[in-house]
């Protein structure tokens, strides 16, 4: 046995390997640059100021089945009635977006970012103001916190206000469901896909190991149940 064999090491991405469809897609208030969190990633970068409670996405991926995914470092998991959990995977550039290239955050002072599930899509959603300079960053964060709690309760509230405007009454039943990811188990109605915990980052995921052991903020149990 090789006693110097260690984790692969993930080849660093580099702006020119970026896919011209992505670089198109940035929205106007951010560039891509080297990340400052991981010096192996691109990052998102703001180079105008975002305000707080700006919504980005959707994320986009390929719809693939869990055993399908071989890196879950690019990919969300979302809950389908019908389908179960299927994962949206943006692990081939060519096949996701910018916010692929959103990294995590390592503290709760870092994250301006929040992810959030609406109608079987996710979305990243500002916490704070963005100022031009500074890094975008995602981390999970229940509605234990109070801010987040409030962007919900905000999106829950237009979600009604859609689902009873006569247009969308007449449409099919498309319920608008926002959710907040990576909740603890609960059995909140509208909440899409609470009917399992929720995954954190997973420290049998070799690809996102050594990010998750270097942030301190504690993720909470990780589950990575089948
Ligand atoms: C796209 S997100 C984070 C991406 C970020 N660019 C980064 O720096 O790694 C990928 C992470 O979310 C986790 N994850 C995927 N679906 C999830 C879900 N529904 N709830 C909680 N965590 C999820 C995955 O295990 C993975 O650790």
């Amino acid at each position: 046995m090789n006693q110097n064999a260690t984790e692969p090491v993930a080849a660093a991405e580099s702006l020119a390997e970026v896919p011209e469809h992505v670089l198109r897609g940035l929205p106007e208030e951010v560039r891509l640059f080297p990340s400052a969190v991981d010096k192996t990633r691109i990052g998102v970068w703001a180079t105008k100021p975002i305000l707080k409670g700006k919504k980005f996405g959707p994320f986009v991926g390929d719809k693939k089945k869990r055993s399908q995914v071989k890196n879950n470092v690019y990919m969300w998991e979302v809950y389908y009635p019908n389908l179960g959990w299927m994962c949206i995977d943006a692990t081939d550039p060519e096949k996701g977006n910018w916010l692929r290239y959103v990294n995590w955050a390592c503290s709760g002072e870092e994250q301006n970012l929040f992810p959030l599930e609406i109608n079987r899509a996710i979305y990243y959603k500002t916490l704070k103001p963005i100022a031009p300079g500074e890094e975008l960053l995602v981390w999970y964060n229940g509605e234990d916190n109070p801010e987040i709690a409030a962007a919900i309760e905000e999106e829950r509230a237009s979600a009604r206000s859609k689902r009873s405007s006569p247009k969308s009454r007449k449409a099919t039943v498309s319920a608008w469901r926002p959710g907040v990811l990576l909740q603890p188990p609960r059995t909140s109605p509208g909440s899409v896909g609470m009917s399992r915990r929720r995954l954190q980052p997973s420290s049998r995921d070799p690809s996102s190991k050594s990010r998750h052991f270097a942030c301190p903020l504690t993720a909470p149990e990780v589950t990575w149940s089948q």
